[in-house]
């Protein structure tokens, strides 16, 4: 299987962002800009919009993810969110392991892969993020680093459940800078990904598995990143808030 038969996913992360009031006017904005669309379109709002994003999406080719999810299946978690709450409110998608919750809020490849875990196991589709910072990447360990948070993120995941699993590379030094990782860096890690996902569930796995760029993606570069033989997708933090600018993405992603 090569580029052309995988999905190609545009996700837009809309992070803290958005009231419910701005979200039905975002999600207004992009059900007609987006409804020719030939690839896979997400948006992964807060939780607090999840229901607004459910409801207004109904019956359109937009599909609604979360942010996060907690690994537990109920309990005294203050402040958390459970797999099962996201499916019952038909949430589809959820993003996990994101390099602004491994930084700001402590999580690991450890809790990134009970997280990636638990929804799988409810019936989620997960966003796994992985990426080095500018110092890893400074070292050299780019390769090393990525290829570990992939391996114990999906560590448990089957083969069969890497059909419900999208791996999202976003360098950290790229994510909301404006500095974008060039084409071929983008290539480059995502092409090793894909070896890993070949070392871990063989060939037709890797090759069957969306890899998305994540990291200041636009409507002007776009479409050279996603030109890439290894790049299926993006997930688009600050140009998802925009609809037109998001569905310059999925248009190009639409080629
Ligand atoms: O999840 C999205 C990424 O963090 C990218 O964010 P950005 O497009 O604002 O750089």
């Amino acid at each position: 299987m090569d580029k052309a038969n995988r999905k190609a996913i545009i996700a837009g992360n809309w992070k803290m962002n958005k009231t419910a009031t701005e979200a039905v006017e975002l999600i207004d904005a992009l059900i007609p800009a987006v409804k020719d669309a030939n690839c896979e379109v997400v948006i992964c709002t807060p939780f607090t919009t999840l229901v607004t994003a459910v409801e207004k999406t109904k019956g359109t080719n937009i599909h609604v993810g979360a942010e996060n999810v907690h690994f537990e299946k109920s309990g005294a978690f203050t402040g958390e969110i459970s797999a099962d709450m996201l499916v019952d409110l038909g949430v589809e998608y959820v993003i996990t392991g994101h390099s602004e919750r491994r930084q700001y809020f402590a999580e690991t490849d450890e809790t990134v892969n009970k997280r990636t875990l638990a929804a799988l196991n409810a019936g989620l589709k997960v966003l796994v993020c992985v990426g080095e910072n500018l110092t890893q990447r400074e070292q050299g360990v780019t390769e090393e680093l990525v290829r570990m948070q992939t391996k114990i993120a999906l560590n448990g995941v089957t083969a069969e459940q890497m059909a419900n699993v999208v791996i999202a590379y976003e360098p950290v030094w790229a994510i909301g800078t404006g500095k974008t990782a060039t084409s071929d860096q983008a290539q480059e890690v995502c092409a090793a990904i894909r070896k890993v996902l070949g070392e871990l569930y063989g060939e037709a796995v890797a090759k069957a598995t969306t890899i998305q760029y994540g990291g200041s993606m636009n409507a002007g570069n776009a479409e050279e990143l996603l030109g890439k033989p290894d790049v299926d997708g993006g997930l688009i933090g600050g140009a998802s808030l925009k609809a037109d600018a998001f569905a310059t993405i999925v248009a190009a992603a639409s080629k």
